[in-house]
């Protein structure tokens, strides 16, 4: 959804978006050598010059530490791309368009030099001013600071230093700053308030890739250019929501940066909570960057702050062993390269939040987001209360399905609706079915690494998809308790732990199962059972004692089952094994009776419980007994 900023024509402000080439700039990467700016931006910058959207006033300066020519820069980025054709690299294409690699090769320089020195910025400010002379650049600048996180306060108060960020004479100056910023909340601030001293907030673009991405702008579209959605898009309606962001890869050569920072730093105040913020902010009076930005600040700020208690039972975390994956043998995270044989970092967190507002009291949240998953999938998937069973006693149908709206972000991006149809036949019986919308039968989808349309709104002066101060803070100051409690008293990390092994927020309703869209999953109707099995039975019943004598409760389903990581000795894995002791295994092997005892114990003890609740709306209403929140 483009920012559509309808501002007077000042310096800094957005230029209408549309399809037409961005203003003449000079775009400056910081990190020129490094891996982003091989695997990401300049595949994004070609992919921009085929699509015609640069200027022929354009012009790229990489500047590094690293010694080399710009020939030898401009041919490691040819291999790359080279690289990437045929692979499966977020940059792809059947081959390289030599007249568009030339356009670009022709306007790039390179400047060797250190970030801490200031002569470099000053060789820079000679280097910027030649080319406004020589190639039209109209003096507009965006500075991509594509290095280390440690080195954003100081490229800033470089750039600064050496007057780059004064805008004058019309011509704008705006800083691209990469994720992670800080590491928690108090360093976040801290850098906010540094850059804030030398720069306007409206200079500044605070990157989060997921934003580019189609699918996650489409959430907006979806809610807010539809009269059907909005409507049951509160706690009236939806039960639960769960997003998942799992990844197939591993560490990969991430290492240094990887165990220092973790799943949950990584994924989870960022890409994770801009899907938690775009599905559950309030609608924007229009789209203009502040309008966008205000809702979701306010939905991030509305997260209930976990007290340590909760922490400690609604968030879990693993890390990836060796195993299996896409048929792939593959080592475990301790073993990967960089890696240290003991490492207590979390490739895998899954936590339960809660929105305290009008429109979310009482409705979870559950997230997931982990490394060497069995499958790279990203999806939001709400599920609304199910259907009282009242009308269906006496017949065929012994449990109801829920309906589930799935968006599916990557792979496959689509949007499918899951609902319950009479299955033919004189009987009364029903069937879970599904109405799916894939992008990719309906619109042509050039492929795209997802930093195309950031470049170009950096470009064009659209901030609507990147992230103000206040956005970040909240996201920080969201998962902080957590990482209190972690480092505090950090949860044992190995297949023994406890927290690790139960792979979800305890209590919780059974995570989804995942799959290509449009297949019939095999997970997927068991999961359905699973939780549906339960949901018709009445809380406390002896059907639902039945129900938990066999494991199949909605507490002891198998979590982890749809979304298992590599290892046989990862924590799910070693949950799975548990839980298949507790259950009886495939085989059809009994539990052990004593299980059997503890999980009939405990159902009495909920019976008990509930005596003594009175029911709400959402039960009232057929709303699932298993939810997980008392
Ligand atoms: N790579 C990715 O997939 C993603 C990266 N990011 C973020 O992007 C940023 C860059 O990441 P990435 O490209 O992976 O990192 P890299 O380390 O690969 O690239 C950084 C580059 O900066 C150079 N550099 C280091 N110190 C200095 C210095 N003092 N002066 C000038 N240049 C210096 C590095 O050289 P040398 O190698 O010699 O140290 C390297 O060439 C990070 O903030 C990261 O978190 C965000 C999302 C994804
Ligand atoms: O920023 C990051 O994102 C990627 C996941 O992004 P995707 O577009 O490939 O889904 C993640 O692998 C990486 O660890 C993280 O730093």
């Amino acid at each position: 959804m483009p920012g559509k900023q309808g501002q007077s024509r000042r310096a800094g402000a957005a230029a209408p978006r549309g399809n037409g080439p961005a203003p003449a700039c000079t775009l400056v990467v910081f990190g020129a050598a490094g891996d982003l700016t091989k695997r990401l931006v300049v595949p994004a910058l070609y992919n921009l010059v085929s699509e015609r959207r640069l200027s022929e006033g354009f012009r790229l300066v990489g500047v590094d530490h690293n010694r080399r020519s710009v020939e030898e820069w401009r041919q490691g980025l040819l291999d790359q791309l080279r690289d990437s054709v045929g692979s499966d690299a977020e940059f792809q294409a059947e081959a390289i368009d030599g007249t568009a690699w030339r356009w670009l090769c022709e306007r790039m320089s390179y400047l060797e030099g250190d970030l801490n020195d200031p002569e470099t910025y000053a060789r820079l400010r000679e280097h910027l001013a030649e080319l406004e002379r020589s190639a039209g650049t109209a003096g507009n600048c965006l500075f991509y600071l594509a290095v280390g996180e440690r080195f954003f306060g100081v490229a800033v108060q470089g750039l600064a230093a050496a007057g780059l960020l004064a805008e004058a004479r019309g011509r704008w100056r705006r800083v691209v700053i990469e994720k992670p910023f800080g590491r928690d909340l108090a360093s976040a601030r801290a850098l906010n308030t540094k850059i804030l001293t030398m720069m306007r907030e409206r200079q500044i673009y605070r990157i989060d890739h997921f934003l580019g991405k189609e699918t996650v702008q489409n959430i907006m579209a979806l809610r807010f250019a539809n009269g059907l959605f909005e409507p049951l898009w509160n706690r009236q309606h939806i039960d639960h929501v769960q997003i998942t962001a799992a990844e197939t890869v591993g560490v990969e050569h991430r290492a240094g940066f990887y165990e220092r920072t973790g799943a949950l730093r990584d994924m989870v105040p960022n890409h994770v909570f801009q899907l938690l913020a775009m599905t559950a902010m309030e609608p924007p009076i229009s789209f203009d960057a502040d309008a966008v930005r205000d809702k979701k600040a306010e939905v991030l700020q509305a997260i209930r702050p976990l007290s340590r208690r909760r922490v400690l039972r609604d968030v879990v975390r693993g890390q990836y062993d060796a195993g299996t994956v896409l048929d792939r043998t593959v080592e475990a995270y301790r073993r990967e390269p960089g890696v240290a044989p003991d490492s207590a970092t979390e490739t895998f967190v899954a936590c339960k939040l809660k929105i305290e507002n009008w429109r979310w009291a009482g409705v979870p949240f559950y997230l997931r987001t982990g490394k060497r998953m069995r499958k790279r999938w990203t999806e939001i998937a709400v599920r609304f209360h199910q259907a009282p069973y009242t009308l269906f006693r006496g017949t065929h149908v012994e449990r109801m399905h829920p309906n589930w709206l799935i968006l599916r972000i990557q792979p496959d991006e689509g949007i499918a609706l899951e609902f319950a149809a009479k299955r033919p036949g004189p009987a009364v019986a029903l069937s879970s079915v599904s109405m799916d919308f894939a992008y990719r039968s309906h619109f042509e989808m050039a492929p795209r690494t997802g930093y195309e349309t950031l470049i170009y709104d950096c470009m064009t002066g659209d901030a609507t998809l990147f992230q103000r101060a206040d956005n970040i803070e909240a996201g920080w100051r969201a998962v902080q308790p957590i990482l209190d409690v972690w480092a505090e008293a950090p949860p044992s990390i190995s297949r023994s732990t406890p927290p690790a092994a139960t792979a979800r927020p305890r209590r919780m309703p059974c995570w989804r199962a995942t799959g290509a869209p449009g297949a019939r999953w095999p997970d997927r109707q068991k999961e359905h059972d699973d939780d549906s099995r339960s949901q018709d039975l009445p809380r406390g019943s002896g059907r639902r004692r039945h129900a938990a004598d066999r494991g199949e409760g909605p507490d002891e389903a198998r979590p982890g089952r749809d979304l298992g990581v590599a290892g046989v000795g990862h924590p799910l894995r070693h949950h799975q094994r548990t839980a298949a002791a507790r259950h009886g295994d495939a085989a059809g092997q009994p539990a052990p009776r004593n299980a059997a005892r503890r999980l009939q114990r405990r159902a009495l003890r909920d019976a008990r419980a509930d005596r003594h609740r009175a029911p709400d709306a959402g039960e009232r209403s057929g709303r699932p007994i298993d939810r997980a929140d008392p």
